[in-house]
């Protein structure tokens, strides 16, 4: 499967004219319309700016567990940030053999290092806990990072306005995201630990799943096992490239273009190279959610239940009670017998 390529740097779009972004908007709706998804090159991100990221990500993962449980994610609702520890998610049949971190985006990213009194605060505006001691330069390098991300991604929002037959501000109005306290804007830096090859007969480092964002941006190291799936269900690989960008269509953008692009299915297998998968896997995801109240697909939507739910309310529903929407988003079986009560199982 040939992943469309889209080079950013083709279109200009620091002068931001109508003209150039149309020229992204036609390649953002030939990628998502073929293959849901697409491979962005000369993005502006730079290679140090990800570097700095995936070194702290390294120090933080390699802690010992009860120092990274001191950062533990308190539950859905509660604060969409912290640590998710290896077993905690479930998205299938099989355990996911992944440990990931969670940053709200969708207010400022905290400007000083926090006192662990902030970090027992739950209303801590887009609280980091990656303090300075633990992680040096963990928080500046996400920082930096969100800051380039949310610049990307209000591009690609504005052209993807234009592709479904909007005004080129439709989209970003309604990911204000500032001050929304409801917000699943997230950024997840994951980590997929060292293995062995017969892991994968028993297990997988992510279960297939689509992403409930808008669209997401997906960043991962060059050890490989991502994949898409394509309309007759055959995967194929979403191959590392270096200093490119992955970028996925979600739920949000399918249910909003009337269904014209479908969210990609995607998974992290383990690799069938010894080395590959003895290795540590990292990755850095940007979740482009909606606002929690914006409804969760257009009142125009004839195949969904009506009035809408709002995004947040329809997340909620999703991870909590996953039968709930399975007929809309696949989501297909309910909680799983054998699950410990800590295990949260997401069927997508
Ligand atoms: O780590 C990856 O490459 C994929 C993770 C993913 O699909 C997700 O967090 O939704
Ligand atoms: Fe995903």
């Amino acid at each position: 499967m040939e992943i469309p390529v889209i080079d950013m740097e083709k279109f200009d779009l620091r002068e931001g004219s109508i003209p150039n972004l149309l020229q992204l908007s036609e390649c953002l709706d030939e990628a998502f319309s073929k293959t849901g998804c697409a491979r962005l090159i000369n993005h502006g991100i730079t290679t140090q700016q990800i570097e700095n990221v995936y070194a702290g990500s390294s120090l933080f993962f390699n802690l010992p567990e009860e120092l990274k449980n001191r950062y533990k994610h308190a539950g859905l609702e509660d604060s969409t940030v912290g640590y998710i520890g290896l077993g905690t998610e479930r998205y299938g049949d099989k355990p996911d053999l992944h440990e990931a971190y969670l940053i709200r985006t969708a207010e400022d990213l905290p400007s000083k290092d926090l006192t662990a009194e902030d970090l027992q605060r739950k209303d801590l505006p887009g609280k980091n806990l990656a303090d300075k001691d633990l992680v040096p330069g963990w928080r500046i390098a996400t920082e930096s990072l969100h800051s380039s991300l949310k610049i990307l991604s209000s591009v690609i929002l504005d052209a993807l306005s234009l592709a479904i037959g909007k005004e080129r501000d439709y989209l970003a109005s309604l990911h204000r995201s500032e001050g929304d306290k409801k917000s699943f804007k997230l950024i997840r830096m994951g980590h997929y630990p060292p293995t062995n090859p017969d892991a994968a007969q028993t297990s997988i480092r992510f279960n297939e799943h689509c992403d409930f964002s808008t669209f997401t941006l997906l960043l991962q190291d060059n050890m490989g096992g991502l994949q898409g799936q394509d309309k007759d269900g055959n995967w194929f690989d979403l191959t590392p490239e270096p200093d490119s960008i992955i970028l996925l269509a979600a739920q949000f953008i399918q249910f909003y273009s009337n269904e014209k692009y479908k969210a990609l299915r995607h998974r992290v297998i383990i690799p069938e190279e010894e080395v590959k998968c003895r290795h540590s896997r990292y990755s850095i995801i940007y979740f482009v959610n909606a606002d929690g109240q914006v409804p969760a697909w257009p009142s125009t939507a004839t195949h969904l239940p009506q009035p809408p739910p709002n995004v947040h309310d329809h997340m909620m529903s999703v991870l909590v009670n996953p039968g709930l929407y399975c007929t809309y988003v696949r989501v297909s079986t309910m909680l799983s017998p054998k699950s410990s009560k800590n295990t949260i199982i997401i069927y997508l």
